[in-house]
């Protein structure tokens, strides 16, 4: 399935016309090949035609966004000229519910579905990626049907904006398709929208939220530790039965990681961001505190603490919650 990820080559729309070019990767195709060259490729290409304003890859209907967004998502300090702006899909309004109730005609990828339980589809896939679901085709269904939609697509990725809209008719493009920058900013309002319930609507993703209390630098490299062997090894860090039970001091629990942001306060004053997919993360500063830090409005106070936002399977949130208050060695928020 991996080859088939990227279904056209490359489509640009230059001065009102659509210009599409194949890239050329050592071994045919984008999805395959490794971060580097994908990129390399795109960058060669707009040393040829000048710079584009901006790259809009279509995959196909199959396409699992874990596998691609990585390849795109490049280092600050590779200097790179493009940027993963973000990831949107398009939800059926009228056959979403059944396509994430069906089970897969071909069996997702193993290291994709290692974790057994309700079945996990490509549907719920692209939802859980996604930093923008437009639900289309709202005409075709009543109001009640589109509200129930709209609650299964929340509880899978409670931190993707959702649009509604007939035709794929949206207001304005920037900010609402392109322009997301999604992978570099953590908006506290996003996270706080994203905390307002752990639902178990959809019995395969859900999207879990951990209030972080101010922590000092010191624990941040803690901190580090605990997403490496929550991202990497899939496992929860235990600590707290360490003295019960000597080693191993982590539990492996039956969870998939699919998304992560977080905002972490500093007693410092400053702030880190937190962005994950599937088993890449980075912790970034906040570049510029005014852009989503402020205050919960109302209340002229600063906020008074961070938080971890998860989408994946098998959140169980007493375990993260522990586990992760544990590691840092903090009491539990919330
Ligand atoms: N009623 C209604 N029909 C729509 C809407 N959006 C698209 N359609 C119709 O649905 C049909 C399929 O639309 P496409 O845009 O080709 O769908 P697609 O997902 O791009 O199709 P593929 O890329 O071939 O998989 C066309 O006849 C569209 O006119 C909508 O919001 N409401």
């Amino acid at each position: 399935m991996a080859s088939a990820d990227i279904e056209k080559s490359l489509t640009v729309s230059k001065d009102g016309q659509q210009v599409e070019e194949w890239l050329e990767l050592a071994n045919g195709c984008i999805c395959c090949s490794v971060k580097d060259s994908g990129v390399n490729a795109i960058e060669a290409l707009m040393e040829r035609r000048g710079a584009f304003d901006y790259i809009l890859l279509e995959t196909t209907g199959l396409a699992d966004p874990g596998n691609i967004a990585p390849l795109f998502w490049v280092d600050e300090g590779l200097g790179s000229t493009i940027y993963l702006d973000g990831i949107v899909t398009l939800v059926d309004a009228k056959n979403i519910l059944r396509s994430l109730d069906e089970t897969p005609a071909q069996p997702l990828e193993p290291h994709v579905d290692a974790h057994g339980g309700p079945e996990l589809t490509t549907a719920h896939l692209q939802i859980s990626h996604a930093d923008v679901v437009v639900i289309n085709k709202s005409d075709l269904v009543t109001s009640v049907e589109l509200e129930a939609v709209k609650e299964r697509i929340q509880s899978i990725n409670a931190l993707a904006k959702v649009h509604v809209t007939h035709h794929s008719q949206v207001p304005q493009l920037e900010g609402v398709l392109l322009d997301l920058h999604a992978y570099d900013s953590v908006g506290a309002a996003e996270l706080d929208f994203a905390a307002k319930g752990h639902s178990h609507l959809d019995p395969t993703i859900s999207t879990l939220s951990i209030p972080v209390p101010i922590l000092s630098p010191a624990q941040l490299p803690v901190l580090d530790e605990w997403l490496r062997s929550l991202l990497w090894d899939s496992a929860l860090l235990a600590p707290h039965l360490a003295a019960v039970c000597p080693a191993p001091s982590t539990s492996r629990a039956s969870f998939e990681m699919h998304r992560l942001k977080g905002r972490i306060q500093l007693s410092d004053g400053s702030v880190k961001l937190l962005q994950g997919v599937r088993e890449v993360f980075e912790m970034l500063d906040e570049k510029d505190a005014s852009k989503g830090g402020d205050a919960p409005s109302g209340t002229g106070l600063p906020r008074p603490e961070g938080k971890i936002v998860l989408i994946g399977r098998g959140l169980d949130a007493e375990a993260f919650r522990s586990s992760v208050y544990g590691t840092l060695g903090v009491q539990p928020l919330g």
